[in-house]
This record gives C-alpha cells, sequence and structure tokens, in this order.
C-alpha cells in the first residue's frame, strides 16, 4: 500500500469510528428508534461516501429462512438515484429480491461484501438494478436472535472493503443491535408499567443505606391519594404513611434483610391514605444482591388486602357473635374473662361474673312457639344491655342462658346492685307478638378472686352459684360460696347418677313393719327406697329424694317404687307369704307433676294382680299443702280406685286438721318429733291424745312413728293409738328379710297384749 492510500484508508476509517461514535450516542439516548436510525444511516452514509445505506429488519416470527422484511430504512447519497422497486422493500422477502443466498450466512453472524460482478445471480442482477458497483452487509442481532442487516451500496466505484471497515462496520451493527434490544426492553418495561398501573399491586424499591429511603415507586400509588414523584423526593416519609405500631416489625424485616438472615420478607400492615382513612397492605420485600452478596436494594409488591381483611373481620366478628341476639358468644365472653383476670392479676380493679339463666323459659316456647321464644330472647337482650356499662360485655351462651362481665368493680355493693337491676329489668312484663309474657332469672355471682385458680374455675363457680339460686327458688342472685362449692358439687354428680339409677337397677325397697298395739300383729310394711349406688355404697332417701324432686327424676322413681311395691306383693303371696298392707310415700312432684297417679297405680295393681285395699299411699302435709283442686280429683280417684291413703307426718304442718276434714284418710301417721318425748314431755303427750281423739272421732285409726323404746310404747298404749313404727320394733329391712318376720311373728313370737322384743339392728334404717 502507498503512503497515499493508507492516509486515505486512515482517514476513511477515522470519519467512520467518528461517525459510529456519534450513531452510539443517537442510539443509546434514543427513545424512539424509528426517528434516529434515518440520522445514524446519514451519519454513517457519509462518512463512509457509499451512494446508498439500508436497514432492513426481517419477521422474526415468519419463516426465517425467507428473511420477510418488515421494516426499511434507505438513506442515498446526493445525486444517487434509487430505481423504483428498490427503495422499499418491505412486505417482500430477501428470497423474493435475490438475496436468499445471504440469509444463512448473515445468520451465522457473517458479513457479506463484495463486487456486484462477482456475486452470482440472482444477487449480480438485483445489484445490477440497483447500479451497484460494490456492497457489504453486516448481520444485526437483537437479544440474541438476528434481527435484520445493514447493507451499504457504492454505486460510483468498485470499492473493496477493509477489514477494519468491515469490523467498524459489524461495531455498528452491534450498537444498533443494543439499541433495538434497549428499545424492545423499555417497551416491555413500559407495558408492565401500564399493568401496574391498573392492577391493585404497588412496586417499590427501597435504597440498601439508612434510612432506607424510597427510589422507586409504581405511579399507581396514586389510588391512595399520593404522587409517586412526590414521596420519591422526600424518601423517608414512606414510613409515615404507615401505622406507628407496625414500625418496629418493618425495622426488624429490614434489619433481618441487611443482616442477610432472611432474603424475603411478608408483613401486613395499615396505611393511611391522603384521606385520613386507612387501608389494609401486604408488603412482601425482597433483599437484592451483587454477585458478592452485598445487599444493593430491596425491593418488592404492596398489594392491597383491605377487602378480604374486612371479610376476614366479618367472619371473625360472626364467630364470636350469637346470631340470634347479636350479643358477645361464649368464646367471645371466655377470652374478655381470660384478659379481665390476667389484667386483675396484675393489679387492675377486679370484676365480676353474672350467669343468668332464665327461669321457666321452656314455658314460653311451649305456649306460645319457638318464634316467640326468639323474641324474647332477643328483648332480653336488649334489656340486659340496657342494665350495663359500656366497658362491660354482655354474651349469650345458648338456650335461655346469658353472662355479664362487670369490669372494673370496687366492692360487693355495686355487684348486687347490679344483679339487683338485671333481676328487676327482666321482670317486669315483655310484650311478644302481642302477648305479656312475664319472666324471671336465676343470677349466680363470683367476683374476681386473687387467690382463685383462673377463668374456667370462675366460670365453674359462676354455675354452682347460678345452680344454688334455682334450687332455693329461682328468681334471685346467689354469690357463690366456697363451703357450698362441694355439696353442690356432689349433689349435681348425684343428680346426673340418678337419671341413670333406674335402668341400672340400683333402687332397692326396704320394708318397716308397722305394729298393732292391741294384737303385737304386723299389720304393715312402709316400702322405704334405697340407693345400692355403684361407688358410694347405700345411700338414704334423704340423699337423693330432694335431688330427685327438684330435678324430676321423682316422677320416673316413684313410679319404679309404686311397681316394685306391686311386685313385692305377688311375689310374697306367690311365695304363700299373707303380707300385710304395704305403704309407699308419694311426693308432691307425683301429684303435680302427673295427674294420672290414678293409673300409674292401678296399672301397677292389674299388671301385678293386687288388690287396691293393699296398698296404702302415704303422703305429706306439705304434699296436702301444695295440692290444689285439680289434683285433688286424682286423690279422689285413688280413694276410688280402693287404694288406702294416710296422712304421714302429722301434726307438723300448720292447718293439719283442716286437711282430715277436707279428705278422707284411713290412717294418721302421727310426727316422729312428738313421739320422741311422748313418755316425757305433757305438751307431747296433750297433742299425741288430741289426735288419737281426733282421729277415732273421724274414724280413721292412728300410727305412731319413731317409736324407739318400750317406755313410748306404754305411753302410746295408754293414750290410744292403735299402731306403732320404730327401731323398737323393727328397722327398715331388705324384703328377703320380711317374711321370715312376718312368719315369726305371725307364730306368736310376741301376744296381743306382750311388747314386742326390742331390735337389735337399728342403725340399717
Ligand atoms: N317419695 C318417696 N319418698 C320416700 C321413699 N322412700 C322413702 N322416702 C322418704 O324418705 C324419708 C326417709 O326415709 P328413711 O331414711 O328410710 O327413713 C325412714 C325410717 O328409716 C325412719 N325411721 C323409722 N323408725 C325410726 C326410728 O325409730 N327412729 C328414727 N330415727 N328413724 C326411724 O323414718 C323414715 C320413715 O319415715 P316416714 O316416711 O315419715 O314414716 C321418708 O320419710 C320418706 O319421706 C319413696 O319411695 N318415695
Amino acid at each position: 500500500m502507498t503512503n497515499s492510500l493508507a492516509t486515505l484508508e486512515t482517514h476513511r476509517r477515522d470519519l467512520l469510528l467518528e461517525a459510529i461514535a456519534r450513531s452510539a450516542k443517537e442510539l443509546l439516548r434514543a427513545s424512539d428508534l424509528t426517528r434516529s436510525i434515518p440520522k445514524v444511516l446519514e451519519h454513517i452514509g457519509l462518512a463512509t461516501s457509499v451512494g446508498r445505506m439500508h436497514m432492513l429488519e426481517v419477521d422474526p416470527a415468519g419463516p426465517i429462512d425467507e428473511g420477510r422484511i418488515i421494516s426499511h430504512n434507505l438513506w442515498s447519497a446526493a445525486g444517487i438515484s434509487t430505481p423504483a422497486g428498490f427503495n422499499d422493500a418491505r412486505g417482500r422477502t430477501m428470497v423474493e429480491v435475490g438475496l436468499q443466498s445471504w440469509i444463512p450466512k448473515l445468520m451465522r453472524g457473517e458479513s457479506v461484501a463484495g463486487l456486484a460482478r462477482d456475486f452470482e445471480d440472482p444477487v449480480r442482477r438485483f445489484f445490477e438494478l440497483g447500479g451497484v458497483k460494490s456492497a457489504v452487509a453486516v448481520p444485526v442481532f437483537a437479544e440474541d436472535q438476528w434481527w435484520g442487516l445493514i447493507g451499504f451500496d457504492d454505486c460510483r466505484s468498485e470499492r473493496k472493503w477493509s477489514p477494519r471497515e468491515i469490523d467498524a462496520l459489524r461495531t455498528l451493527a452491534e450498537l444498533v443491535g443494543a439499541a433495538v434490544t434497549q428499545t424492545r426492553r423499555l417497551q416491555k418495561f413500559s407495558d408492565a408499567n401500564r399493568i401496574v398501573e391498573n392492577s391493585p399491586t404497588m412496586l417499590y424499591r427501597l435504597s440498601a443505606q439508612p434510612p432506607f429511603g424510597l427510589i422507586y415507586l409504581s405511579q399507581n400509588v396514586r389510588r391512595y391519594g399520593y404522587d409517586a414523584e412526590e414521596l420519591l423526593a422526600s424518601p423517608s416519609r414512606w414510613m409515615q404513611l404507615i401505622e406507628s405500631e407496625y414500625h418496629p416489625a418493618i425495622a426488624a424485616d429490614i434489619k433481618s434483610i441487611i443482616e442477610g438472615r432472611v432474603d424475603s420478607t411478608l408483613l401486613e400492615f395499615r396505611l393511611k391514605k391522603s384521606d385520613g382513612s386507612l387501608v389494609w397492605l401486604e408488603g412482601r420485600g425482597y433483599a437484592v444482591r451483587d454477585e458478592e452478596h452485598r445487599l444493593v436494594a430491596i425491593e418488592g409488591v404492596l398489594n392491597d388486602i383491605t377487602e378480604r381483611k374486612s371479610a376476614d373481620e366479618k367472619i371473625a366478628a360472626m364467630v364470636r357473635t350469637d346470631l340470634l341476639t347479636g350479643l358477645a358468644n361464649r368464646a367471645a365472653f371466655i377470652e374478655r374473662l381470660q384478659l379481665a383476670f390476667a389484667r386483675s392479676q396484675r393489679g387492675a380493679n377486679p370484676f365480676a361474673v353474672h350467669y343468668l339463666d332464665l327461669d321457666h323459659f321452656k314455658d314460653v316456647n311451649d305456649t306460645l312457639g319457638h318464634p316467640a321464644g326468639d323474641t324474647l330472647l332477643r328483648a332480653v337482650a336488649d334489656r340486659l344491655r340496657g342494665c350495663v356499662r359500656e366497658t362491660d360485655l354482655v354474651a349469650r351462651f345458648g338456650g335461655d342462658e346469658f353472662a355479664v362481665l362487670q369490669d372494673d368493680i370496687s366492692d360487693v355493693v355495686g355487684v348486687e346492685a347490679m344483679a339487683t337491676k338485671i333481676g328487676a329489668s327482666l321482670a317486669a312484663p315483655f310484650l311478644i307478638d302481642g302477648n305479656q309474657v312475664h319472666t324471671t332469672a336465676s343470677i349466680g355471682i363470683v367476683p374476681y378472686d386473687s387467690d382463685a385458680d383462673g377463668p374456667e374455675a370462675m366460670m365453674r363457680k359462676a354455675d354452682l352459684a347460678l345452680y344454688r339460686a334455682k334450687d332455693e327458688g329461682r328468681n334471685q342472685f346467689r354469690f357463690h360460696m366456697a363451703e357450698l362449692d362441694r355439696q353442690l358439687r356432689e349433689r349435681m354428680m348425684l343428680a346426673a347418677d340418678l337419671h341413670l339409677a333406674i335402668e341400672r337397677q340400683e333402687f332397692e325397697l326396704y320394708y318397716q313393719p308397722q305394729v298393732e298395739l292391741e294384737s303385737g300383729r304386723i299389720v304393715g310394711l312402709e316400702a322405704l327406697i334405697r340407693w345400692n349406688h355403684p361407688t358410694r355404697g347405700l345411700l338414704l332417701p334423704t340423699v337423693f329424694i330432694p335431688i330427685a324432686e327438684t330435678t324430676g327424676s321423682i316422677l320416673p322413681i316413684g313410679k319404679w317404687a309404686i311397681e316394685q311395691a306391686c311386685r313385692q306383693i305377688r311375689l310374697w303371696r306367690d311365695q304363700g307369704v299373707v303380707p300385710p298392707l304395704v305403704a309407699v310415700n308419694i311426693s308432691a312432684a307425683q301429684f303435680k307433676g302427673e295427674s294420672d297417679l290414678d293409673r300409674i297405680v292401678a296399672n301397677s295393681l292389674a299388671r301385678f294382680g293386687v288388690a287396691p285395699c293393699a296398698l296404702e299411699l302415704e303422703l305429706t302435709e306439705s304434699v296436702l299443702m301444695e295440692t290444689t283442686q285439680k289434683h285433688k280429683g286424682s286423690l279422689e280417684r285413688l280413694r276410688q280406685l280402693g287404694v288406702r291413703l294416710a296422712i304421714d307426718d302429722f301434726g307438723t304442718g300448720y292447718s293439719s286438721m283442716s286437711y282430715l276434714r277436707r279428705f278422707p284418710f284411713d290412717r294418721i301417721k302421727i310426727d316422729k318429733s312428738f313421739i320422741d318425748d311422748v313418755a316425757t314431755q305433757n305438751e307431747s303427750i296433750k297433742i299425741v291424745r288430741a289426735i288419737v281423739t281426733l282421729a277415732e272421732g273421724l274414724g280413721m285409726s292412728t300410727i305412731a312413728e319413731g317409736v324407739e323404746s318400750a317406755d313410748q310404747v306404754d305411753k302410746l298404749r295408754e293414750l290410744g293409738c292403735d299402731q306403732i313404727q320404730g327401731f323398737f320394733f323393727s328397722n327398715p329391712r331388705p324384703a328377703g328379710e320380711i317374711a321370715g318376720l312376718l312368719a315369726q311373728k305371725l307364730e306368736g313370737g310376741h301376744s296381743a297384749a306382750g311388747y314386742p322384743p326390742p331390735n337389735d339392728d337399728a342403725a340399717s334404717g
């Protein structure tokens, strides 16, 4: 190469490099390639002094070996004409224009260069058409895929392209490829941005350095009334938009990321909108680290979860609410009780639990129907709300059970006042569906006690106190008292066992003989129930009959006793023993609860073939006192049936005499309290004498209860009493022992005038 040629080439290369540098600037700044590419072609075209420059883009989606041209930029030097069909190749393929042989080379990244006449047809013909003498084409790749080519046509001379020039042109092609790649990425990014704009998800990026300022925030923060640019201008302000209670958790999450303990975090928090209202956000944060694992930024997404939260809150509220009344339910009450308990243990003022149950609510349901019952429960809830302060809690536990947590009490007087207020409020009549409904409540109260075992124990005590309020007559409140706790528990357990005792055949009748004083004969047997309890042993009726009477178990138990007495009479008869009269005790509830007592008795007599006169029913004065006109009919029907009737514990009531006139009894049982000192006390002697005289006048016989001594027997004989019953003669005995006893006495073990032998086994009574 001569010096002048070398100088020329160096000059051309410098011009080219300078044009490429300018083109690079143009391309890298470009936000719109369609505007910068023509300028680039012009810079390079002028610098290379070519006739034309082409930039072709092929369709990446089409058959790539056809090279369908989807854009064609052309630059022509001044004075160079471009024939039709050569200036715009868009829509045609490289195969069609004759450049088919270039496709594989370009796709492999090779450039193509040469004199037009040296190319084979159809390339040669194509160049002829355009007046091209020499040409070079360099491939352009974008995102590692063949994108198209940049072509140079020298139309003036048969120019030879030096490898350096071709390298420079390839550099240009790489720049164009990079620009195309960047434009595509920007396009994707702006598409993504548009998606983000319309989504509830916000994107953010925080600096990795304290104070971890905001360096990017998607524009859709606008939905909360903020401007992303403004927030970015004061990078630490974002923290102030988040409610302060979440700041420690956020700081802890950032710390974990900085210390490399975690690479992602998840947190729910509330954000203040510009109008002051609050939204719930779920924030995910990810550590962005460089290749050396240094934290570069923290970025992530913020999702609006307000709707989900409010749905969650609604569900949580429903789970804690009694749906009928809108009050708190048991779970919510216990939760609050636990809090109150913990607070009082830490020294806060004490509190009290009122546990209520409506008296006879079942009657409302039974008479007016369940919808009316529900209306009543809602009305009760309203009244209870009206009785408490805002800091107290009213709950419905289900059915007709309610509870009130009276918070912040100073003394027991305030607790009593609240219970009285509740009682009075509920006692006022309710108007339910046009009916006036009266109800009352029984209330068990437990004030907080620092020695108490915990909320559960408090509720058990409240339950016991409520049980006592009911047991002692309802429509009242009772405080829990420790000394009654054990007894009540016992009673409740026995009450539960009682339900099963008949089915498990745990009851048994004992019989206590009744002796005629004049003849010394056993003229009757009082059937006395015993309970062979599986763990407590033999239980006397004084232990369980009162419980049976309050729980309603007395009805099946009483029926069982009548049936069993008849069954036993039948058994004795079948064994050839002729039993005397058998007396069975009847409770008030059997009269009140079962107006068909007479039918039960009649059925039992018939079932076992027992004559009615062989059975006596013992009714106490207290039973008769509770007997109304309605029940009197049942008594009369029993009488008509032919069973005998005795009045028990006579003399203990206030108007004993009047019962004798109203009801026709066969026998009067003089209460043991008069017999105890009948041998010594004038007062008792006078009463017994009066009763004997009255009975004689009314045609009734008399029997003394609880006779324990020979002196008592003597005195009773002297006073004209007909019969005696008591440990002196015999304690109550199991049925199996009675047949022998009867045979012994009938064999003349004692004469009509003689005293029966003293009983040696009185304890078993
Ligand atoms: N509804 C029903 N009530 C029943 C039934 N069985 C019994 N009862 C009631 O229980 C009461 C207590 O009965 P019990 O413990 O069996 O006591 C009886 C005798 O053992 C006792 N007694 C008899 N003699 C003496 C004596 O000399 N001294 C003394 N301290 N006690 C004695 O008295 C009870 C019988 O009394 P009464 O019935 O008044 O004649 C019992 O009173 C019934 O009310 C049942 O099936 N159903």
